[in-house]
């Protein structure tokens, strides 16, 4: 773990809080000097947290081969892979235990039965009817009753025992009852597939609920134990008492949770309050504006769960950080200016100081020369003028000097100024960045759509939007798996980069789509820019391994017109996409201006 470059650091336990270790993590960056970049940041927080950074991603890619690797038996227990899937997808680790818990039920109850129903069911009835049996109908009501309680609900658990029940009644045993009919035939062992199943509790487990269980002791505790079981199971009697323990651990968590829940909306709220008084008070800035309104954007996506906060606190923390590093500077700069200034001011009246006193010796000296009867008289006069002379020299070149030193200070407090204000531009666009691509996410899109709608409003000049969708997205996450779908989303957006001018705004709609906003550019225009793209993105192919993937996009253009709201926009260069989607895909295809994109004019890039 010694990644922190340059500073030896005394062993401590790591913080478990998200809080404390966000807050470490931001100490950290200004102890070593690292500017706050997303990845600077992740690095250090995965330091602090001593956890490799990339761990998450390893782990999560064993859970999809493992995932790849289940039987999908019957179509419920389909369903659940694919819910599965799409959970993890949407990074929902929280939901992912349940799932597996179901799937593993499933494949519990999916295993072949001990004895056909009609068959049980037929001895059952015999069983009950013989007359002879020692204890009496009272005794195997009871047994069967306990039966039926405890297994009701797992359909091949209650054959079973049903069938060791009717079998010991057949023998006639003295003291059968239900416990005694489960303790007859020993369960059966759980089958090959079990490890899968395991390796996926444990996975779904780590990420779904050992974040929620971390600051709460007594439920933290409960989860070691599970966790323990997990490795620990070999039968289904061990899968059944792990089941009902678990079910009852979920009721816990989801008591803390509702409590955390409502936690969470009274924190929403007051930090609803404080945004809107900083943006009140503050003079404006714009900085602060975006900062504050990509802040008001993560607390109105709903739900607000503990993770959204706590990005939250860190979004509102870098902001403070970043502020406070530009308020001191800026108040240093803007004091070394002034005191240059007052030493300026100083220097000049003290030119037009000596340069009065000056004038004022000269008279004296000239009446002095018109008086002077003698030569040595005259010696003296002109030594004295010599030394003011020299005097008011000295003074002019000192000022000369320190004019020109300050002079450069000045530029290089400019300079420094500069500098700080680009960079505090820069941390600004990251949080409207996504965080994957580069590109800007949905706040950053918006932002800059509603400017070029009005600067186009304003100027006249045409303004096209273009949405992007990569084709078969899914087939290659499939076939090469995530993370390589990963590369592929930011290898189409470095492409695109390269060809798109500085002034254009390319942003991630969301999954595999894009869009693009091309200012002072007209329809024809934008198609033509829009199959550069998709030549340029066809002759550079992706690098997976030892393969080479070439990569295709669909894509629909629509025209801004006077008045037309951004949303609007957007859906009918959305229409025209999913258009060019079903028209083949590897195309772009023009939204009409006129009447609803359904008629189209068909620019294919083939
Ligand atoms: N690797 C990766 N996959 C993602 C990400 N976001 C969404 N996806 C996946 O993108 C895929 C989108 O699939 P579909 O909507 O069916 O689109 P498609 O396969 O491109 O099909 P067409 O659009 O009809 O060509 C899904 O499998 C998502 O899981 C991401 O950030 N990374």
């Amino acid at each position: 773990m010694a990644r922190t470059k340059g500073l030896s650091r005394v062993w401590s336990p790591p913080p478990h809080n998200p809080t404390e270790v966000a807050r470490e993590a931001l100490k950290q960056l200004a102890l070593q000097k690292l500017a706050p970049t997303p990845d600077n940041y992740a690095r250090v927080y995965h330091d602090i947290l001593q956890v490799p950074a990339n761990q998450e991603l390893k782990l999560a890619g064993e859970l999809y081969r493992s995932l790849e690797a289940l039987p999908g038996q019957t179509p419920s227990q389909q369903a659940l892979l694919t819910r599965f899937r799409q959970e993890t997808d949407k990074g929902h680790w929280e939901v992912l235990p349940t799932i597996a818990i179901d799937y593993v039920t499933q494949s519990r109850n999916a295993t072949s039965l001990a004895e056909p129903w009609g068959a049980l069911l037929q001895q059952l009835i015999k069983q009950w009817d013989v007359e002879h049996w020692d204890r009496g109908q009272l005794h195997r009501r009871a047994s069967l009753e306990r039966v039926l309680l405890a297994f009701g609900n797992q359909p091949a658990e209650l054959n079973r025992t049903l069938s060791n029940l009717v079998k010991q009644w057949a023998t006639q045993s003295d003291d059968s009852n239900g416990d005694d009919a489960r303790s007859a035939a020993p369960p059966p062992p759980l089958g090959a597939d079990w490890q899968l199943v395991r390796r996926l509790l444990q996975l779904s487990f780590k990420y779904g609920i050992e974040p929620r269980v971390q600051l709460h002791p007594a439920l933290a505790e409960a989860y070691q134990v599970l966790l323990t079981e997990i490795s620990e199971l070999g039968d289904d009697l061990d899968l059944n008492n792990f089941l009902t323990q678990l079910r009852n651990f979920f009721f816990s968590l989801e008591l803390h949770n509702k409590g955390e829940e409502s936690l969470a909306v009274a924190l929403r709220d007051v930090l609803s309050l404080l945004l809107e008084n900083i943006a009140e008070f503050y003079r404006p800035d714009s900085y602060l504006t975006d900062q504050i309104s990509a802040l008001q954007g993560l607390l109105s996506d709903e739900p607000l769960t503990l993770d959204s906060v706590g990005q939250l606190e860190a979004s509102l923390k870098e902001v403070i950080y970043q502020q406070g590093i530009l308020k001191s500077s800026l108040d240093k700069a803007a004091n070394e200016l002034r005191s240059l200034l007052d030493r300026f001011i100083d220097r000049l009246s003290l030119i037009t100081e000596s340069a009065d006193s000056f004038q004022e010796k000269l008279t004296q000296h000239r009446q002095q020369i018109s008086q002077a009867s003698e030569m040595s008289e005259l010696t003296h006069i002109v030594a004295a003028l010599m030394d003011d002379t020299t005097g008011l020299q000295l003074n002019l070149a000192e000022s000369r000097d320190e004019l020109t030193a300050t002079r450069s200070q000045m530029q290089e407090a400019e300079l420094r100024i500069t500098e700080l204000e680009a960079a505090l531009a820069a941390a600004s666009s990251r949080v409207q960045e996504d965080q994957l691509t580069g590109a800007f996410n949905r706040d950053g899109l918006a932002e800059r759509l509603e400017q070029e709608i009005l600067r186009a409003e304003r100027n006249g000049q045409p303004l096209c939007l273009a949405l992007l969708d990569l084709d078969d997205f899914k087939k290659l996450n499939d076939n090469y798996g995530h993370l390589v779908g990963d590369e592929a989303l930011k290898h189409l957006v470095d492409t695109l980069r390269r060809e798109i001018r500085p002034a254009d705004v390319l942003a991630r709609f969301g999954g595999e789509e894009f869009v693009l906003v091309l200012p002072n550019s007209a329809e024809h225009e934008t198609l033509r820019t829009i199959q550069k793209l998709q030549q340029s993105l066809a002759r550079v192919p992706l690098t997976a391994g030892s393969e080479r993937l070439v990569m295709t996009f669909s894509a629909g253009v629509a025209r801004w017109q006077s008045g037309m709201l951004d949303v609007e926009l957007i859906d009918r260069a959305d229409r025209a996409m999913y258009l060019a989607k079903l028209a083949g895909k590897n195309r772009v295809l023009l939204a009409d201006d006129d009447s609803p994109p359904t008629v189209l004019d068909e620019v294919s890039s083939r």
